[in-house]
């Protein structure tokens, strides 16, 4: 194998790594000095400070992810072009700012994805560039072009060399990405325009986790500008899952993103109580939404007919009777506001009622003429009667202010508008919040409403203060721009992939970002905000969401910009959806678009077959996603006396070997396997980098191992309302190995 064609990749390597080396110096020197420099004190200093070290740490962010694979691959074109390709662009120190490598995103580095022996897309010969640290390991090279007749002496035989080399590597508890092999199938996927609703669905090991990943980083570099300031939201089922995912986003120099479980998502509270199935199920159906409404409605109250609310007032007594609060209910529901803001109108209907009620008893003429009271004198009484304490006593019995906690803790309580046995199945009286209650919260929040406009008459004036200097801070920041990074669309001079406050054209808009650079970033504020409109959000296993959920979630998404990615038969929650018209069709009818994942990158067709046959009891038509690899290994099945013990023979008998191992099993049997298994990782959020982990089969949604040992599959499938799907999530977690241990 001819050794200079690696030599000269290795050259221009080493020379880009050196550039790398270059910018991250500087970037960390620059936010270094920024930081120490005390300042003049001044706004417009700490803006300008601001400003530099929010760029300068994106910057820093995108280099160090840089250091992994800087580049791996270059496109020969017909036409003599030829790009290398990267995570990153890079652009020389010289006054053209001459390209050095182009980011995978980049329209320019599309045929390394897409181009065929059929279609080439203009190029000669496509290089894959495999490296370990900053060396140069291998070069595979594909020639597209017929006519062609050099050779690099790396020509391939397999096309598909470099992705099974991925593919049947061991792994690592952290999921990697994939740019150097995203196929065509997936690159489609990924690119997509980012408006409205995009469902991707495919079996196990199709890619979809990878997509949604991959997707979420190409929507932050093709339109930056709307989607870092409203951040992107991923959605992921459980906290072992998002630690299994968290580190892809970054290595590809993206970090505007936040993660979070469905549990997580109303902010300030954490969901550290369980439910049942039972409850969960009851919990996320949509008729608690009419529930709920229910109960803030009979939280608005009126008197008994005939039993009137009798407040004590220096004038004489007020009545406060079921006409007048009927009327004042009636005018106040009218309005249609939340609960919270339709209390006012309530409470001055209450007002001028029991004013004139004063005024008529005091004023009136014995012989029927008009009442003696003129406009100042009832509007004294009226003054009178609204700085009576006992009055608004009496108005918060009957229409109290209410938090979202109060009305559901009260709720949970006392479960009403529900037949008796789902009443039964959420009733608990204190304990901790549950995931299911949060899209509760959610609805309560919505049904009450917030009076926040004093806040945001502030937020308001501040905003003002910010437009006016940032309008100065502009120049400024023009001078000092950046030009180390290559540019998008076809490298065009104009169009930096870097936001820069620069890029802002008008002091408002930039007022804005500096509210963001000013403080925390927009995923951390996007955190904290519960009325939050993500610019785009992402939902992995989004068959597992409840009704209840998708409310929640669609509330955060008002442009219903959305990738929601899944497998309806791997639906384990009770309260899980499953089928995508019947969660969407409420938001956007039939708008949205479907595409299928049909090829499964992880499991061998051999344990791809057993997988299938558990389903094809179920369903004899079931066909699963065809595997891309088959290694020859058959699994294994055993039929025992002592799970618990041939489950951790079969670990020890594994030891040493590469990779990761996941025992997975019913919940009730991990008490037992975890006093057998004194070294494996366990418990809500376990370490997936430890060699062995245990794990039931909710937990081990979404994840991969390289041998998987299934306990008790009778169980499992038995043990849960979507107990055969829990089993076929089980039995497609394993890239290498699987062995089955039945119970005898
Ligand atoms: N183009 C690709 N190149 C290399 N690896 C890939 C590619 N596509 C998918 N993979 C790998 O295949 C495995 C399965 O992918 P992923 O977890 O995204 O699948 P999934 O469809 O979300 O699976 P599941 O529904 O079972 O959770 C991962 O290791 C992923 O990195």
């Amino acid at each position: 194998m001819s050794t200079e064609p690696i030599r000269d990749e290795q050259k221009f390597i080493t020379s880009l790594y050196a550039r790398l080396d270059d910018l991250r110096d500087r970037a960390e020197a620059a936010v270094g000095e920024a930081l120490q420099t005390p300042g003049t004190g001044s706004a417009q200093s700490r803006l300008e400070r601001d400003i530099m070290v929010a760029e300068q740490s994106g910057l820093l962010a995108a280099f160090n992810a840089g250091e992994t694979g800087l580049c791996f691959g270059r496109l020969v074109f017909r036409d003599g072009r030829d790009h290398h390709i990267g995570r990153i662009g890079l652009r020389e120190d010289d006054p053209r700012r001459t390209p050095l490598v182009v980011d995978w995103r980049a329209e320019v580095a599309r045929p390394f994805y897409l181009a065929t022996g059929h279609e080439p897309m203009g190029l000669t010969r496509r290089r894959h560039i495999t490296t370990r640290g900053r060396e140069v390991v291998s070069l595979h090279d594909e020639v597209l072009d017929l006519a062609d007749r050099s050779r690099s002496g790396h020509e391939g035989r397999d096309a598909d060399e470099v992705l099974l080399a991925a593919l049947d590597a061991a792994r690592t508890g952290r999921m990697h990405d994939i740019v150097q092999t995203i196929q065509a199938e997936q690159d489609a996927i990924i690119r997509t325009p980012h408006r409205g609703v995009l469902v991707v669905e495919g079996g196990p090991g199709t890619g979809k986790t990878a997509v949604a990943l991959h997707r979420a980083a190409y929507l932050l570099y093709a339109h930056r500008e709307q989607l870092a300031k409203r951040a992107v939201l991923i959605v992921g089922p459980n906290p072992a899952f998002l630690g299994y995912i968290g580190n892809v986003l970054p290595s590809l120099g993206e970090t505007g993103v936040l993660l979070a479980t469905p549990g997580e998502l109303y902010p300030g509270v954490r969901a550290t109580g369980a439910d049942t199935p039972r409850a969960a199920s009851v919990k996320g159906d949509v008729r608690m939404a009419a529930a709920l409404a229910e109960a803030v409605r009979d939280r608005q109250q009126v008197p008994e007919r005939g039993a009137p609310l009798v407040v004590p007032h220096e004038d004489g007594d007020l009545v406060i009777d079921w006409d007048m609060a009927l009327e004042a209910r009636h005018k106040a529901r009218e309005t249609a506001l939340p609960h919270n803001l339709a209390r006012p109108y309530f409470a001055f209907r209450i007002l001028d009622a029991l004013a004139a009620q004063l005024a008529d008893r005091i004023g009136a003429d014995p012989y029927g003429g008009p009442n003696f009271l003129g406009p100042d004198d009832i509007a004294l009484l009226a003054k009178g009667i609204a700085a009576n304490p006992d009055v608004h006593a009496a108005i918060d019995d009957l229409w109290p202010e209410l938090t979202p906690e109060d009305l559901l803790a009260g709720y949970l309580a006392e479960p009403t508008h529900l037949p008796e046995e789902d009443a039964a199945a959420i009733r608990r009286d204190g304990g901790p919040w549950t995931p299911g209650d949060v899209p509760l919260l959610d609805e309560a929040a919505e049904l009450l409403g917030h009076d926040d406009s004093a806040a945001r008459a502030a937020q308001e004036a501040e905003r003002q203060r910010q437009v006016q200097y940032a309008q100065g801070v502009l120049d400024v920041s023009f001078a000092s721009r950046t030009y180390e990074f290559e540019d998008k669309e076809e490298l065009d001079e104009d169009a930096s992939e870097v936001l820069s406050a620069h890029d802002i054209i008008d002091a408002e808009r930039f007022a804005e970002r500096q509210e963001e650079v000013d403080h925390r970033t927009a995923a951390e504020r996007a955190a904290a905000d519960r009325t939050w409109a993500f610019g785009h959000i992402i939902v992995d296993e989004a068959q597992e969401l409840s009704a209840m959920q998708w409310r929640l979630l669609m509330r955060r998404s008002p442009t219903r910009s959305m990738t929601l990615v899944g497998d309806p038969a791997q639906t384990g929650d009770p309260a899980g959806v499953g089928a995508w018209d019947a969660i969407l069709a409420p938001y956007v009818e039939d708008r949205w678009q479907h595409v299928r994942l049909g090829v499964n990158y992880r499991t061998p067709a051999e344990i791809m077959a057993v997988a299938a046959a558990v389903r094809r009891a179920d369903d004899p038509s079931f066909e699963p996603p065809g595997s891309v690899r088959s290694t020859g290994v058959e699994p294994w099945d055993r039929t025992v006396e002592d799970p618990v013990k041939e489950a951790a023979d079969a670990v020890a008998a594994e030891a040493g070997a590469e990779g990761r191992l996941a025992v997975i099993a019913p919940a009730e049997l991990l008490p037992d396997l975890v006093a057998a298994l004194p070294d494996a990782s366990y418990g809500p959020k376990p370490d997936l980098t430890r060699p062995v982990v245990l794990l039931d089969p909710r937990q081990a949604k979404g994840l991969e191992f390289d041998t998987v040992l299934v306990v008790d599959p009778d169980c499992i499938r038995a043990g849960a309302p979507h107990g055969t799907n829990d089993l076929y999530v089980a039995l497609t977690r394993a890239t290498q190995r699987l062995g089955i241990v039945r119970r005898a």
